[in-house]
């Protein structure tokens, strides 16, 4: 049987998981998944269609339907899809109408890199590499905010920290599938780290895992 290589990286807001695995996937050159882009495309059209988080049926429809070729839309990657990627991500039959798709990812043939909240402990609980990627809020937050800024100017530092306080209590709570570390997976906390420290440590950790294995 081939082996296939299925790199695991969750952890909250950024925290650079991102990043990392993308950083990885080409030093295997491996397919990746941003699995956050797609409760960002739910999350968004949720908000473009004028639905609540009560429309449930919608919701699932929109899920169950989504185009993927449509991930790379820039708006998805702002602050309000952020919010209403979670407030989505936080509905059990929203999350199990995205579940195959991301599971039948992570198994294809040869191996893959994902990241996310639940790649580790419910798409790939069988993923041979898991890294949690982590930092303190206030850190992540000022990552964001640089990113954020950028378009724009007026954002505050203290309204990007509330958001991901906001964020990370949502995902860590939530009864489905909530942000969680994998019994089996490797914390790499990147608060102390620059990028590439936080990459010297994230390839470290895949070396090693995968020669355990
Ligand atoms: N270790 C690090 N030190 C400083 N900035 C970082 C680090 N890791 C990532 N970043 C920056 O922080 C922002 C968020 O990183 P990203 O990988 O998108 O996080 P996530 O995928 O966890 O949300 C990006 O602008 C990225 O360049
Ligand atoms: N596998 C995943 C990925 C994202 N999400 C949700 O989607 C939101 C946006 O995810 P993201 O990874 O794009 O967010 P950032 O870490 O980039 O800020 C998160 O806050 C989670 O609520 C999830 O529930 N499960």
């Amino acid at each position: 049987m081939t082996y296939a290589l299925i790199i695991a990286f969750d952890g909250p807001a950024a925290s650079g998981k991102g990043t990392l695995a993308s950083v990885i996937a080409q030093d295997y050159d491996l397919p990746m998944l941003d699995t956050g882009l797609i409760y960002r495309a739910v999350g968004f059209l949720r908000a473009q269609r004028g639905l609540t988080l009560e429309d449930v049926e919608q919701l699932v429809e929109i899920a169950r339907t989504l185009d993927t070729q449509t991930l790379d839309n820039p708006e998805l990657r702002g602050r309000e899809a952020g919010e209403w990627a979670s407030q989505v991500a936080a509905l059990p039959e929203v999350r199990e109408a995205l579940k195959r798709f991301q599971i039948d990812f992570a198994h294809q043939p040869g191996g893959a890199v994902l990241d996310g909240r639940d790649i580790g402990t419910v798409i790939a609980p069988d993923a041979p590499v898991k890294i949690f990627v982590t930092a303190r809020a206030e850190v992540r937050a000022h990552r964001r905010w640089l990113q954020l800024v950028k378009s724009n100017p007026d954002l505050a530092y203290e309204d990007v920290l509330a958001d991901i306080r906001l964020r990370d209590e949502r995902d860590s709570s939530r009864s489905s599938a909530p942000l969680s570390m994998a019994d089996d997976a490797v914390l790499l906390d990147t608060t102390d780290l620059g990028i590439e420290a936080a990459i010297e440590h994230a390839r470290r950790i895949v070396r090693d895992r995968r020669g355990s294995f």
